[in-house]
């Protein structure tokens, strides 16, 4: 990538880390460094590879390295553009905290270097420069690549981390992060805390655990409302803290789409974020339509539930109060007393 002005001038050394000063470190001629140039540069790279990631926006602008704690690693080709240079490419760095599951399904809270955008240029890919640039980011951190956490990496940089650092068994996350199966053995990461435990109120499981607990489940036993709890027969509302209601938003339903396999190593967890979304809102919506009954559904009422909760097109609820009455074929009053009134 060329600009109208002298890169060479601009950044003196072939890899040149910035961080939120967006100082190049060697004042030309005891001048401040040209701010607005360098901003460019940055600006530039950082909208190159937003488009090369298809990103809707850049994630990378100097505003941002001025904003945040990142190292922007910046490489250049000084000889060409007639002896000016020209930009081959960047790799931007920063600590993040972040909630990480490890191979057990353990949660814990980590704080790892993670690699936030990398970019060389589309003309100069597969030539050995993005190696250089990592190559010096992990001396000069001094951190291995195992112990890192990558950002939502793309096909082809999956591919660079297998080909150079033979990483390629990741560890399924909930989030966008993708870390690999060193990280956890990794001292140096054991900034890693374990979240403590969250109160039985707490909140839905993460997917992973979730995938885990209904595989055992379906092996094991029925679900909720084949075994029924050991509570009062008309408390029978379903609150999100209750193991019940963690077994439903599993998919214990036979109805339920067959479950996808953990994520297979190096998938992009963005894929499982998605999905786990998506079964949180079903989970929430299962929820709130079996709170409209005082009293327990059996276990064909559940599978009707179960099964609206995967239309698409999902039924009114009076339409679905009149479908649940008409099982047993009694008159809706005698059947069905409303907590909340349908809206
Ligand atoms: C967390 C994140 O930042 S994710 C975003 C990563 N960035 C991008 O996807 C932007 C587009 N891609 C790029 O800019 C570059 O390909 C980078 C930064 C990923 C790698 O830089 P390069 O200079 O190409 O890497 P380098 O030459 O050192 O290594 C080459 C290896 O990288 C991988 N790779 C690079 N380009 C490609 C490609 N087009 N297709 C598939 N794999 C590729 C391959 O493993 C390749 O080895 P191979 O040629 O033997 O198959």
């Amino acid at each position: 990538m060329d600009f109208p002005f002298d890169v060479n001038a601009l950044f003196p050394e072939r890899i040149t880390v910035l961080d939120n000063s967006l100082s190049a470190g060697r004042k030309a001629h005891g001048r401040p460094d040209p701010l607005l140039q360098i901003s460019t540069v940055i600006d530039e790279l950082g909208k190159a590879s937003s488009k090369a990631q298809q990103l809707p926006a850049p994630i990378t602008s100097a505003a941002k390295l001025q904003a945040n704690r990142h190292h922007l690693y910046l490489l250049k080709d000084g000889e060409q553009n007639g002896g000016r240079g020209v930009i081959v490419g960047f790799l931007k760095v920063g600590y993040k905290k972040l909630f990480l599951l490890d191979q057990r399904g353990a949660h814990l809270e980590t704080e790892p270097l993670c690699v936030l955008d990398f970019y060389v240029t589309e003309t100069l890919q597969r030539h050995g420069y993005g190696l250089q640039l990592f190559d010096f980011m992990l001396k000069h951190k001094r951190v291995e690549p195992e112990q890192m956490a990558y950002d939502r990496p793309s096909p082809k940089f999956l591919s660079f981390l297998e080909k150079h650092y033979d990483l390629k068994s990741s560890v399924p996350q909930v989030n966008n992060f993708v870390v690999f199966s060193g990280f956890f053995q990794s001292r140096s990461v054991v900034q890693l805390r374990k979240v403590p435990p969250k109160k039985p109120e707490g909140e839905i499981k993460p997917y992973s655990l979730m995938e885990r607990e209904v595989v055992r489940q379906e092996q094991r036993a029925l679900p909720w409302p084949f075994i029924h709890p050991a509570g009062p027969p008309h408390s029978p509302r379903l609150l999100p803290s209750s193991p019940q209601s963690r077994s439903l938003s599993v998919g214990s339903s036979p109805s339920r789409a067959p479950l996808r396999p953990a994520a297979a190593p190096g998938t992009p967890s963005s894929q499982l974020s998605d999905s786990c979304r998506a079964k949180r809102t079903s989970h929430q919506g299962l929820v709130a339509r079996s709170n409209l009954y005082s009293r327990p559904i059996n276990s064909r009422e559940l599978r009707q539930l179960l099964a609206e909760e995967q239309n698409p097109l999902k039924l009114p609820d009076h339409i679905l109060k009149a479908r649940l009455c008409s099982f047993r074929h009694l008159p809706p009053q005698r059947k069905i007393t409303y907590r909340n009134r349908p809206p």
